[in-house]
């Protein structure tokens, strides 16, 4: 079982140690049995000795299954948080690229649906061990009782496993087939929440998108799951059905064809009638085991995809992990690791984003320089490619072709997660984290009041501790809040992509010429993606791109007189 063999590959020792205590457990639950059958067979004279050996067994029986189930839930629970870590790790390792053309839908559903199936099944592994344990010392007792009960009991046995083996490969076929239903349910769930406005706008749309193909989805998600999971119970069933048919064997044919003696019989049909209930313990926990391995290998595969997609690209980029010693080696060799540092440099930087046509978008090649205390636009009409070179330029995407220097410092795989550093971003589509936590110290929550005030939403958000009070606010007032955490962030290098598109005149005036000024004042690197045009004067160069080319790097000035008059600029 796949589950067993992850477990013992994660952590061995604790693994055997844990096994060998249900072994312990099973083999004074079989002596418990013997005890009982020789009680039976003198109940009126039982002996001191007998009774001594009745309490212990009992004691130790009950004491090695606590500690048994204990270490194997202990051993489950710390590989389901190492797997669960093991994921977020390697979505925060893996490139943004890879990530993105998985989809969030696939990861969200494994970290938040498999890890809870893998962790609604894994107490019964330590039912499944126990049940195993003591079938196999039942086994051994009930060769010493009577060989021939001992051979049909084993043959009962193995009757079952080929039976549940049977079972069980198409069962898992099903439920493999449910868990891909499951990341499009997923992807639909998505739609339902995050397009409830539109949803509840256009009736039509929501009878057809969260109704009929919702509907469709769950339809087939269920069927998969209804076949896995009765596959399963069949297996129980089937399971069960042999052990039944081995006490009868044992009670009508035994008897008939054997010179089995009343009392063997008896003792043998009492140590048969104990594995049976023992086994039904463990054959419960079937279904559930089933879809926990068909949740594992998704784990594992998208754990692949993630580590698969990191290859095509190239090496596997060091200190994104929350590994000290990684980060800590990656930021050493940070590329202009000297907090002087001063040029950046594109030099033949391309991105090229494939299309499912075979048609692509290419950025580039790029060659431009960029400076501290320098206000850089780039502008350009929509899908020219600003947002692309936004996310090059600070490391997220690594150039396909050519370089990033800094101080003529190639940025690589090394050293990129270091190179990273040095941005604060707005991004257009960013993610407000509530938390301050991260951002520099030294008097965080004194700053962050004070920025409030200046943005005007002192009145709004509170700073709670190492929070903001509240982050549900209008779509202009979050990125202000935004702002806020990426000026905390006190980089030398500021990118926001658009930022000004949601806010107010006032406060475009406020970022524009006001912010802007004090950046760049303060010897920091701004990078604004824009369309505001009334303020391309602010930017010592605006950068124009076009189709992912550079169309020229325009002068301000000029800009500025051409959104005044309102002709096209010189090209
Ligand atoms: N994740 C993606 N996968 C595939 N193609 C993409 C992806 N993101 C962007 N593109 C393509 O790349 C091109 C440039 O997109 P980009 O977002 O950089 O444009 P932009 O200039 O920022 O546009 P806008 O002004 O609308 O924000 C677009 O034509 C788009 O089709």
């Amino acid at each position: 079982m796949i589950l067993f063999s992850y477990l013992l590959r994660s952590s061995r020792r604790a693994f055997l140690l844990a096994v060998a205590a249900s072994v312990v457990s099973g083999a004074t639950g079989a002596a418990f049995i013997a005890v009982v059958n020789q009680a039976l067979g003198h109940p009126a004279d039982a002996s001191a000795a007998l009774i001594l050996a009745f309490t212990a067994l009992c004691l130790v029986t009950v004491v090695t299954r606590f500690v048994s189930q204990h270490l194997l839930f202990r051993l489950s629970q710390g590989v389901l948080s190492g797997l669960r870590r093991r994921l977020v790790d390697d979505i925060l390792g893996a490139r943004l690229r890879t990530v993105e053309k998985i989809g969030t839908a696939p990861l969200y559903s494994a970290l938040s649906d498999d890890v809870v199936v893998i962790a609604d099944a894994l107490p019964g592994l330590p039912i499944v061990c126990s049940s195993v344990a003591f079938t196999i010392v039942c086994l051994v007792y009930l060769v010493i009782v009577s060989p021939t009960a001992a051979l049909a009991t084993l043959v009962a046995v193995v009757v079952g496993v080929v039976v549940y083996r049977l079972f069980s490969s198409s069962g898992l076929r099903a439920l493999a087939a449910a868990r891909e239903q499951q990341d499009l349910l997923f992807e639909h769930f998505r739609g339902v929440t995050e397009g409830i406005k539109e949803l509840k706008l256009n009736r039509r749309r929501r009878e057809v998108l969260a109704g009929t193909e919702l509907n469709a989805t769950a339809d087939s998600y269920r069927r998969h799951s209804v076949v896995g999971l009765s596959v399963f119970e069949g297996a129980a069933a089937s399971g069960q059905a042999v052990f039944f048919g081995l006490i009868g064997v044992l009670l009508f044919v035994l008897p008939a064809y054997t010179a089995i003696s009343a009392k063997t019989l008896t003792d043998s049909v009492l140590v048969v009638l104990f594995l049976v209930s023992s086994l039904q313990g463990g054959l419960t926990w079937l279904p559930m085991l089933g879809r926990a391995s068909v949740a594992l290998g998704t784990i594992e595969e998208r754990i692949g995809l993630l580590r698969d997609g990191d290859r095509e690209d190239g090496d596997r980029e060091e200190g994104d992990r929350d590994d000290g010693v990684r980060e800590e080696s990656a930021n050493r060799s940070g590329a202009g690791a000297s907090p002087d540092w001063s040029r950046l440099q594109l030099c033949g930087v391309s991105h090229r984003y494939p299309g499912p046509a075979g048609e692509e978008f290419v950025l580039g090649p790029l060659d431009l320089e960029f400076r501290r205390g320098e206000i850089v636009f780039v502008v350009g009409a929509n899908g020219s490619g600003k947002s692309t070179l936004g996310k090059v330029l600070t490391g997220l995407y690594p150039p396909e072709r050519g370089a990033i220097r800094v101080d003529g410092t190639e940025v690589t795989a090394a050293n990129r997660d270091a190179y990273r550093q040095h941005f604060s971003a707005v991004f257009a589509d960013f993610f407000l984290f509530d938390s301050l936590l991260g951002l520099p110290d030294g008097g965080r929550a004194e700053k962050a009041r004070h920025h409030l005030k200046r943005l005007a939403l002192d009145h709004k958000v509170a700073i709670v501790g190492d929070r903001f009070s509240t982050t549900a606010l209008s779509q202009g007032q979050r990125k202000r809040l935004a702002l806020l955490a990426a000026y905390l962030e006190d980089r030398p290098c500021c990118l926001f992509d658009e930022w000004a598109a949601d806010q107010d005149p006032m406060f475009k005036e406020f970022f524009y010429t006001e912010l802007l000024a004090e950046l760049k004042a303060g010897g920091r690197m701004v990078i604004v993606i824009s369309h505001d045009d009334r303020y391309f004067h602010v930017a010592d160069r605006v950068i124009r791109l076009d189709q992912g080319q550079i169309r020229q790097e325009e002068n301000p000035d000029e800009q500025l007189a051409v959104s005044r008059t309102g002709a096209e600029p010189a090209r």
